[in-house]
């Protein structure tokens, strides 16, 4: 694991001196947006008009930021107009590799070796983490965006009029009630469990895993008095928390320590969880195998000997049995 500094590869882990213990994410840089016509979006340029064929995405399937943007390509039907790499699931002393492996697919622009190197074709004097997943564009030779909150709102309704499937998970209505939503989950769980994992004090350790609990407490009460985070309707929301769901008691509960209870505990969110894995297409994007070997093999300060775990066994094909309070 490392990072680019003035476009020079340097393998170190995250710093966690300066900040106590704590594990902090960096912002990421490219924050242009596709949309209908080619005109600007809520940040960076024009200039990226939706089209088949145009755009392509790098993921890991490991990567719970990489996995939304895989889920809202499937559900609106994208795949004949977005094609996809997949990097090798150990990010050692190089970061993220196209070292062939099963379910690894080459990069099919430079046929990079290192995904930094998919930085460096962006933009030669990158400084920066080099993350999955990366929006490029074909035809101008650029990265797009590379922050998948800003990726799957792009996917859900750039390409409608050109044959994307139905379907807004981001409705007008409800976008300022999503976004509160979604700020509570992405801090106590979906980059909560990376807080309490990568945590190298005690103390913001605990702090994190009593926080992530407390949410988890909270959203099982929710979805025990209705269906979906925001009522009846499945929105983004949903899906942002099922890939941290779904990783839940394969690696967060052993490899980060995030013990307190299994999500298989759980009755509601449990049921949930199935029951959105259970949705047609999205099965497809779930990779058990790539998920595991990265967390247990490529953190070296976690899980020294990189041994990965056989269990637990998931039953996520048993029927969703949820009971719904008045
Ligand atoms: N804000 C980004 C975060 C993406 C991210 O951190 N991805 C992780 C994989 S789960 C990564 O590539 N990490 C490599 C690194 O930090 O060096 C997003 O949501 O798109």
């Amino acid at each position: 694991m490392g990072l680019l500094i003035d476009g020079n590869w340097h393998d170190q882990w995250y710093d966690t001196s300066g900040t106590g213990g704590r594990f902090v994410r960096s912002d990421a840089q490219f924050r242009h947006w596709i949309t209908p016509d080619g005109s600007a979006g809520p940040s960076g340029e024009a200039g990226f008009r939706a089209e088949a064929g145009r755009y392509h995405l790098y993921v890991s399937l490991a990567c719970p930021w990489a996995h939304r943007v895989l889920i809202l390509r499937a559900l609106k039907g994208l795949e004949h107009m977005i094609g996809v790499s997949v990097v090798n699931p150990y990010m050692g002393e190089h970061g993220w590799t196209f070292d062939p492996g099963p379910g690894v697919v080459a990069d099919p622009v430079g046929q990079a070796q290192y995904l930094y190197q998919v930085y460096l074709r962006a933009q030669p004097g990158y400084s920066g983490r080099v993350t999955v997943p990366v929006l490029w564009d074909l035809r101008r030779g650029m990265i797009v965006n590379n922050e998948s909150s800003e990726i799957i709102r792009m996917l859900n309704s750039a390409f409608d009029g050109i044959g994307a499937r139905d379907g807004d998970y981001a409705p007008a209505g409800l976008l300022t009630q999503i976004d509160a939503l979604n700020a509570q989950i992405y801090d106590a769980v979906n980059n909560g469990v990376y807080k309490a994992g990568f945590a190298t004090s005690q103390a913001v350790y605990e702090q994190e895993v009593s926080q992530l609990f407390s949410c988890l407490d909270a959203l099982e009460d929710r979805l025990g008095r209705q269906r979906y985070l925001l009522g009846e309707r499945l929105t983004e929301a949903d899906w942002r928390l099922f890939t941290t769901l779904i990783r839940f008691d394969a690696v967060y509960h052993g490899h980060f320590k995030c013990n307190l209870r299994r999500l298989a505990d759980y009755r509601n969110l449990w049921s949930y969880t199935r029951e959105l894995y259970q949705t047609p297409g999205i099965a497809a994007t779930v990779n058990f195998d790539h998920i595991k070997q990265h967390y247990y093999r490529s953190h070296g300060t976690i899980n020294p000997n990189g041994i990965v775990p056989l269990g637990p066994v998931l039953d996520l094909e048993r029927a969703p049995d949820r009971a719904l309070r008045d």
